[in-house]
């Protein structure tokens, strides 16, 4: 059997072909690397197809083999395979035979072949708790005995926070101090070095020309540059990068340069870097961050406190599940820790790191699901992460690395086998699996839930909780906020939420139904419902558990909270405008023609309406009536008002049905996309488009079936020859300005069912400001009130060309319409009149839709 030799860093290894062998951070793996940079389950070895394989597990920094990063390849003698870094990543030696001084794997020369090892997300945790004590009958907080009953110290279950000290740890003054400041990774060992020669310039990119190739998508090819000064300073540079140069968590300027002093921390991407004499420190953010809150309140207007001191911390690799009943805060608390609407006191702590202050360059280190699905369900999955990571990652980055990314998350979360499959024909979990895959295409290394597991089964519930444990296992922090209780125990730690938005308990799962109680979660809920007035926060600081948990992180004086300065509320646009409108044009295309039912719609909508006019008078045309030799007076011609008000109400209802579900029913996947650099404008304007397209199309199909098969003037206005698209041009622009009406609407309401009623409404109101219906003209006070409805510019614009003041001449004494003047003026006005309706309409979505966007977002 051919045996290969690996060679790490002075250590050799033996390998022997009769079985797999894992490489990763993991104790328990075969070949065992200490290196922030490498996964804990990294990549396979083993013997296929006649030589030796790698196989990379899927993990966050990857696999390279001469700079290239890869999934699968052969290994060939003398060429080296980087782990985490295409450059300066642990470097694998292999060669070909046992060269004598390699030692025998002991895996493999005493154990029997054994069969690959699983991902660890596959298997359930083992978070077994000490066997529950039968808990005492549940009695109401003021009958005798109820206190809580605190368990046993444990004194193996204290947590220890490497990076959160408290007040007088090293790193607490710091991280309360001035943005950025060094001590901050006083407890972490630089990653990598690199020397910084007097005059030299060194760049920063992905490109693997760059002195300093940093392997992360979220970094431009050419993103930056460390400029030592012959003066002995040091300077940063940004090379114009797509997601921003970062001093101290606050952006420089696009293209702009910084004098950098001792303290200061650089950060690209999810490096950091300091300057420590001539000698650069990298520090590589692998995920595995501590993450704390203090002291967390929230007061909304009226001064009612919805979340109270809320603090809690947690290690590196936790998952932390929240619970509490309804209306006890958790979504206000998500909010708080991600950003969307920072508290009002107390801080959060990401890696030590003031998440706030420095808000501007972590909230790209920030992954959130929300309960909601933020995929379009009519795509493939493949097709729905091509456009988020086209989305989301910068302009330079080529679709082949997209792609490769999205195999990898693909692979990740086991969903490679389901990426053709269309969203929607996917299970509950499924799609859950496919919303988290989207949010670790950026490798966050905090990745907050939103009841991830609402409606699912009981198997799907644990399938994905299980899912949760393994990202947290492979090095990152998790925080789900759940309404089921069945998986806690798959959690490091609980945090229960009591009414009124107060910590009930913090701590271990499996010792928190024992410190409430009671036996069950059922009669938990019930005690916070009974006895809501109850002191549950005081009931939780009088308790052991606070004191081993908690108190450590609550010493320190509540502050309050910084607000994110606003450059750093306005997210970084990693696409250009032009470039996110293409993308959302693209995307909404493909949406729309994966929807068979509503492509035959759109043109059997239309269609239908032109055709049922012609039913009105078949054999009557739309030219005025003579004169009534008797009366000497015009007889009205009521068939030309009648269809002109069924065409433009048909017009008016097409194109506001068209949209007037649009914003409201993207308004999830919109929030989370606006939170990650999206420009509203550009989606606006992709609404605009594409819907515009659509109902002018339809404007046009109405107008030509409902006038082609009338007699209509034989000369227009404006188009002299081509009377029949002179008149169906105001059919266009209803539809245009009654679908901008539309989107109005959609982003006013906050369920899309209230769009129903507000349509009809809609176009009830169109057909009373005809003006087909009764004279406007003449009635003070309506008349200037229809100036506001669509349906008023389009009928007046065609009745121009119809002659609409001999059609349906006015009562004797009475004005004619000048609106309905048979003159090119008239028209004109009337179209620009129709048109700018439709833009301001524009003004307004825009306005309104800032209510779909995070809160921190919307001023
Ligand atoms: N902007 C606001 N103004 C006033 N009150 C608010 C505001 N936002 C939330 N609240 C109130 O704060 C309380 C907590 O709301 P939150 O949505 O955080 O609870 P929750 O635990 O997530 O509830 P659920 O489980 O039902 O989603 C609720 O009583 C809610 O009505």
């Amino acid at each position: 059997m051919p045996e290969l030799v690996l060679e790490y860093n002075g250590r050799t290894w033996t390998l022997d072909s009769s079985r797999s062998y894992t490489i990763g951070r993991d104790p328990q793996g075969d070949l065992v690397l200490d290196d922030a940079r490498v996964s804990w389950r990294h990549a396979t070895v083993s013997h296929a197809d006649g030589g030796w394989v790698i196989e990379d597990h899927g993990s966050t920094n990857g696999s390279y083999v001469r700079g290239q990063r890869i999934q699968r390849t052969r290994l060939e003698p003398g060429v080296p395979v980087h782990l985490g870094n295409a450059t300066d990543g642990p470097r694998l030696n292999p060669s070909a035979a046992a060269a004598p001084a390699a030692q025998p794997l002991q895996h493999a020369s005493t154990q029997a072949p054994q069969s690959q090892p699983a991902v660890p997300h596959a298997q359930p945790q083992p978070h077994p708790g000490p066997p529950q004590q039968a808990p005492q009958t549940p009695q109401p907080p003021h009958a005798g005995g109820w206190d809580p009953r605190p368990p046993a110290p444990q004194p193996q279950s204290q947590p220890s926070f490497p990076h959160q000290a408290g007040p007088a740890g090293p790193a607490g003054p710091q991280a309360a101090g001035p943005a950025g400041a060094q001590p901050i990774y006083a407890e972490r060992s630089p990653t990598t070095f690199h020397q910084l020669a007097l005059g030299r310039v060194m760049r920063i990119g992905r490109a693997l020309e760059n002195e300093l190739v940093v392997s992360d998508l979220q970094v431009s090819r050419n993103h930056a540059e460390f400029h030592a000064m012959p003066d002995g300073r040091c300077e940063i540079r940004d090379l114009g990068s797509h997601n921003g140069t970062y001093v101290n968590g606050q952006p420089i300027p696009k293209g702009g340069t910084r004098v950098l002093g001792p303290s200061d921390v650089v950060g690209v991407g999810h490096s950091t870097f300091r300057l420590v004499g001539d000698r650069l420190e990298e520090f590589v953010d692998t995920g595995e961050v501590s993450f704390s809150a203090r002291h967390l309140t929230v007061t909304v207007d009226g001064g009612k406190q919805i979340l109270k001191d809320v603090s809690f911390a947690v290690p590196e690799k936790s998952l932390v599940a929240v619970i509490g009943p309804s209306g006890s805060g958790k979504s206000t608390l998500l909010k708080a820790l991600t950003g969307y609407r920072p508290a009002d006191q107390g801080d959060v702590l990401y890696d030590n790191r003031n998440l706030y202050k420095q808000f501007a360059e972590l909230r790209q280190r920030i992954g959130l699901v929300p309960q909601d699905d933020i995929l379009h369900k009519e795509l493939t999955v493949k097709k729905a992460l091509a456009y988020a990571a086209k989305l989301r990652f910068p302009a330079d980055t080529t679709s082949a690395e997209r792609a490769a990314r999205i195999d990898e998350v693909l692979r990740e979360l086991k969903l490679d086998v389901h990426k053709d499959k269309k969203v929607t024909s996917l299970s509950g979990g499924q799609r859950k699996r496919v919303s988290v895959a989207l949010e670790l295409l950026t490798k966050p290394s905090l990745i907050f839930l939103d009841e991830p597991t609402s409606g699912l089964d009981p198997g799907m519930d644990r399938d994905v909780m299980q899912l949760l444990r393994g990202l947290a296992d492979d090095g990152r922090t998790v925080l789900v906020v759940t309404h089921s209780v069945a998986e806690l125990a798959l959690c490091d730690k609980l945090l229960v939420m009591a009414p009124g938005g107060a910590v009930a308990y913090f701590g271990p799962p499996d010792e928190a139904l024992n410190f409430f109680g009671y036996s069950t979660w059922a009669d938990v809920f019930s005690a916070f419902e009974n006895y809501r007035d109850y002191d549950w926060a005081g009931r939780w600081k009088g308790s052991q558990h606070y004191r081993t948990y908690a108190a450590d992180i609550d010493a320190v004086a509540p502050q309050t909270a910084y607000a994110p300065p606003p450059q750093a509320i306005r997210p970084p646009k990693p696409q250009g405008w032009f470039s996110q409108f293409l993308t959302l044009v693209r995307r909404y295309v493909s949406v729309i023609a994966s929807d068979r039912g509503f492509l035959a719609l759109m043109v059997i909508l239309p269609a239908v309406i032109g055709s049922v006019s012609l039913l009105i008078n078949p054999d009557r045309g739309l030219l005025p009536n003579p004169l009534n030799p008797q009366t000497g007076r015009i007889v009205p011609n009521g068939t030309a008002t009648t269809v002109l008000l069924i065409l433009a109400v048909g017009a008016c209802f097409a194109g506001a049905a068209n949209s007037v579900r649009e914003l409201i029913k993207e308004r999830v996947i919109y929030e989370r996309e606006r939170a990650t650099g999206l420009s509203r404008s550009a989606y606006l304007m992709s609404k605009v488009f594409v819907l515009g397209l659509i109902t002018v199309f339809q404007g046009l199909l109405v107008g030509v079936i409902g006038f082609a098969g009338r007699e209509i003037p034989e000369e227009g206005l404006l188009l002299e020859g081509m009377a029949l698209i002179e008149l169906s041009l105001p059919i266009m622009g209803l539809g245009f300005t009654s679908m901008m009406f539309g989107l109005i609407i959609s982003a006013l309401v906050r369920t899309a069912e209230k769009t129903m009623p507000l349509l009809v409404m809609f176009s009830i109101i169109q057909v009373v400001f005809t003006g087909c219906l009764f004279a406007l003209h003449g009635t003070p006070g309506v008349n200037e009130f229809s100036y506001l409805m669509p349906s008023r510019w389009a009928v007046a614009a065609a009745g121009a060309t119809l002659d609409f003041n001999r059609i349906a001449p006015p009562e004797p004494g009475a004005a004619n319409d000048p609106l309905w003047e048979h003159t090119l003026g008239a028209w004109s006005l009337d179209m620009i009149a129709l048109i700018g309706l439709g833009a301001v309409c524009g003004f307004f979505v825009a306005r309104f839709l800032r209510r779909h966007e995070p809160e921190v977002m919307r001023k």
